[in-house]
């Protein structure tokens, strides 16, 4: 590390670990370039740190269908490929390599070891085609042909769906209409496996499950006044988020409201709205891993019917004037849209969004997320399976430590002053009571076509490692522990 730049500040017991890394001072461009991450040669020391309490039993991984295995796919899968620690294999598509790196303007690191990532002129270029700048472009060859999509690093389904919109204009264009249907499939369904009888599930039930004879009045039942302090804080293709103070005695948390439209007709934010049936799997998966440390915790889950109530539709607009939705105007909904409400503990800022004060700081919040998965897995065979940085939450809290019960043994981690939460179960694959619920992602294949960030190199690599079985397909972790890496190098030196 240079002295006389003045890094020296920054330095603290952890940051001896990462020294000597010339190379991640040349990463330091990336922070003139927000948003790209090209996880240079982040060539990874393979540091053992152990947590207190931690003796992981061998388990028995025949019974588990939850990690691949030897007897699975027939090779181990830690001398793989994708691992960060024994060498890193990026490979894109071979035809859009080229030109990519042909670009003369292309950013001097993206040519290392072949990853596709647009340069600027690249993404003004195709940002063209899309009415909403820099929300998604797609990437094309010369002749206009579309060779695949670029997105941002994160929340892909927005800009995969602006993607899919835009391909449809591009096609418009040249006179090469083809049905909505044809590239805007069901990607939604919900593929249990054979042990699981009940993949669907009725109207009736689903109410029960609520403690609800029939769905709530929207209006009636999230009036603005048992509400105090109600802002909007996110949004997801399916869904907006709002934060609010519960207007009612003895409740300490803010609470967030995550509002689903369900059954409807009219397609939402370019994707058809989930059935009962679709959204069963996150429900049941919200609500058991509720009460381990380090996921969602949900205080309730209801079904409401009506138009969006007007006090939310102003909070809509007011972040979408602020921030900018990617999301439709909710005034869309009728007299007879049914929503799925889930009412959760709010858990923080999006790790994107988030510096951290150290690199110890950041180390410690990493094994949060570690040992909260391996507890996830342990008891669930959890797999998130879409587990970017917009997924993973995080607070500030005073407690000095964080408590994790992994297979009854207590495991205690150093809070360094920060909670971290998982979020966003949507495509996650969860064993209850010998039932499996999935997607079945191996068909999407636009996501396996989608570039602009290591993150999409990285479900590639998954999908070919696991030879497609789509039971198996467990990306993401590697992605994040690798962005990590930047993390604890590049984020918290942006103060
Ligand atoms: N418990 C929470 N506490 C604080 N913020 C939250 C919480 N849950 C969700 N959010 C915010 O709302 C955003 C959208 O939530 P979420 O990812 O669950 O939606 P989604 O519709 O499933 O997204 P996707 O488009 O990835 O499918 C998150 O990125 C986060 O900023």
């Amino acid at each position: 590390m240079d002295k006389s730049s003045g890094d020296e500040i920054w330095e603290d017991s952890f940051d001896k670990l990462l020294d000597p890394r010339p190379q991640q001072s040349n990463l330091n461009i990336i922070k003139k370039n927000v948003r790209l991450s090209y996880n240079i040669d982040t060539s990874v020391e393979n540091s053992s740190h152990s947590i207190k309490g931690c003796s992981p039993k061998s388990c028995n991984r025949s019974v588990s269908i939850s990690t691949p295995n030897y007897n699975h796919l027939g090779k181990d899968l830690f001398n793989c490929g994708l691992s960060p620690i024994n060498r890193l294999q990026l490979d894109g598509f071979e035809d859009t390599t080229e030109k990519c790196n042909a670009d003369k303007d292309a950013e001097p690191n993206t040519k290392k070891r072949g990853l596709i990532v647009p340069s600027k002129n690249q993404i003004d270029t195709f940002s063209k085609f899309s009415n909403q700048t820099n929300k998604v472009a797609c990437a094309s060859n010369q002749s206009n042909k579309i060779v695949g999509v670029v997105l941002k690093p994160g929340k892909w389904r927005k800009s995969l769906n602006i993607f899919r919109q835009t391909q449809i204009s591009v096609l418009n264009e040249s006179k090469k209409l083809e049905s909505r249907n044809s590239v805007c499939q069901d990607r939604k369904s919900i593929f249990l496996n054979g042990l699981n009888k009940q993949n669907v599930i009725s109207q009736q039930d689903f109410y029960k499950y609520c403690n609800q004879g029939k769905p709530l009045k929207f209006n009636a039942a999230y009036s603005q006044y048992k509400m105090l302090k109600t802002h909007k804080i996110g949004e997801g293709a399916y869904g907006e988020v709002f934060r609010y103070t519960p207007n009612r005695k003895g409740c300490k948390n803010d609470l967030v409201l995550k509002i689903i439209p369900i059954e409807g007709s009219i397609e939402v934010n370019g994707e058809k709205q989930k059935n009962f049936s679709q959204i069963w799997p996150e429900i049941i998966i919200t609500k058991k891993l509720s009460s381990i440390q380090g996921f969602a915790n949900i205080e309730k889950v209801s079904t409401v019917k009506g138009k969006y109530p007007q006090h939310f539709v102003k909070l809509w607009k007011r972040y979408d004037d602020e921030k900018g939705s990617e999301n439709d105007h909710p005034g869309l909904f009728g007299e007879n849209q049914l929503f799925v409400v889930l009412e959760l503990h709010f858990a923080g800022s999006d790790m994107s969004n988030v510096i951290f004060l150290n690199s110890e700081q950041s180390f410690y919040a990493l094994q949060q997320i570690i040992l909260t998965l391996a507890v996830g897995e342990e008891d669930y065979q959890f797999e998130h399976r879409d587990l970017h940085w917009g997924n993973i939450l995080i607070k500030s809290t005073t407690k000095k430590h964080i408590c994790f019960k992994f297979n009854n043994t207590d495991l205690i981690v150093d809070s360094k002053g920060v909670n971290i939460t998982i979020i966003d179960y949507t495509l996650s694959r969860i064993t209850i009571d010998e039932c499996c619920y999935f997607n079945d992602l191996s068909n999407d294949e636009e996501l396996f076509q989608a570039s602009g960030d290591y993150q999409f190199d990285i479900y590639r690599m998954m999908r070919n490692e696991l030879k497609d079985n789509s039971i198996c397909l467990a990306f993401s972790l590697f992605y994040s522990a690798l962005q990590w890496t930047q993390l604890v190098n590049i984020r918290f030196k942006d103060l």
